[in-house]
């Protein structure tokens, strides 16, 4: 098997949902609902428990009909997109999270930013930062503000930017792989957190480890087919449902680009490089998932 860097236990007779986590999606806008509803599924066959969707009202209908599983919370919205009163009820909705993945689809608008401060700041439960959340970050450098330090104890923090997301939050090109990783070594070390610099091949870097700092795993599954609308979006629900199975932010990120790159591969050959899409590569999630625990 593909050098995969860590095994998820078995599932036992015992398990209930609430095993394997209860996990909150939150993004999409009008226009955007596939994204968060590809993260959304994608949590749901990598093996949460319970996987609902936080989307502004106008969309909630869309992302609902997407799988019956899903459940779904409407927030304020202001033309399709969050607004600023949708931080106040989400703020409500963490701490009964197990993980949260916030950012695809979302927009860069003002309700999105004062989401993305707001999932910034608090410590208590593990957050994925995707797509316009990570712009989000970018733009308004929020990074700037120590006071979003992570240490010791307080819940993981992922980004899982491509090479595009990652120039804007560092300043090196996308063109400069090596300097990309390096940059992102830098702020996973500064910030106590743990970046996957997505590509091919997908490199995770981590700065949670006091004694292993900018300690790096390069993961051997994937392939161009994956190059479609929403395959990052797939992931970021991918790792998020492993957080709420209780990973850390490493070990999260590690098995969750692995087997995310295994559908990718299983997909490819199935259906074909060029016609393979998100939603053939979230399906066939379901089909390779227990690779994880085998
Ligand atoms: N069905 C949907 O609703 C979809 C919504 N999406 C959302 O659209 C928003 C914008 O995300 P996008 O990623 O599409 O747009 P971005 O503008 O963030 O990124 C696309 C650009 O980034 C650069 N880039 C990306 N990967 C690169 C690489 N490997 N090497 C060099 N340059 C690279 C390229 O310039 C590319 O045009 C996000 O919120 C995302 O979640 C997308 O995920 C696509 C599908
Ligand atoms: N050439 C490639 N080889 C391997 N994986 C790839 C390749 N191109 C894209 N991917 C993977 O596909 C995903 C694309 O993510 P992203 O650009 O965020 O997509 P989207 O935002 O449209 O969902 C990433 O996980 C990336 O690693
Ligand atoms: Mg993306």
């Amino acid at each position: 098997m593909q050098r995969r860097p860590l095994k998820l236990r078995t599932r036992e007779s015992s398990d209930h949902k609430g095993t394997f986590g209860r996990v909150l999606l939150v993004g999409g806008s009008r226009g955007m609902a596939g994204s968060i509803s590809l993260s959304s599924i994608a949590a749901l066959h990598t093996g949460s428990g319970l996987v609902a969707a936080a989307v502004p009202d106008p969309v909630l209908e869309t992302v609902a009909g997407f799988h019956a599983a899903l459940m779904t919370i409407a927030m304020p919205a202001q033309d399709g997109c969050f607004s600023v009163g949708a931080w106040s009820p989400l703020k409500g909705l963490i701490s009964r999270q197990d993980a949260i993945g916030v950012g695809p689809g979302m927009t860069t608008n003002e309700g999105s930013v004062a989401i993305v401060d707001g999932l910034l700041r608090q410590r208590q439960t593990p957050v994925v930062f995707d797509a316009d959340a990570l712009n989000v970050i970018s733009e308004h450098r929020l990074f700037d503000d120590e006071a979003i330090v992570r240490t010791e104890g307080d819940a993981a923090v992922v980004l899982t930017p491509h090479p595009g997301e990652l120039s804007r939050l560092t300043g090196v090109p996308a063109s400069d792989g090596d300097e990309q990783l390096a940059a992102a070594q830098r702020m996973a070390d500064r910030l106590g957190i743990t970046i996957v610099v997505k590509g091919g091949p997908t490199r995770v870097t981590d700065g949670c480890a006091p004694d292993a700092p900018g300690r790096t795993f390069v993961n051997s599954t994937g392939n161009p087919a994956m190059a479609t609308a929403g395959c990052g979006d797939v992931l970021t629900g991918v790792i998020t449902s492993l957080l709420g199975q209780g990973l850390s932010g490493w070990d999260a990120a590690r098995l969750g680009v692995w087997i995310h790159g295994r559908a990718g591969d299983v997909a490819a050959s199935a259906i074909s490089a060029a016609g393979m899409t998100a939603a053939h590569l979230v399906e066939t999630l379901a089909i390779v998932a227990d690779e994880m625990a085998e």
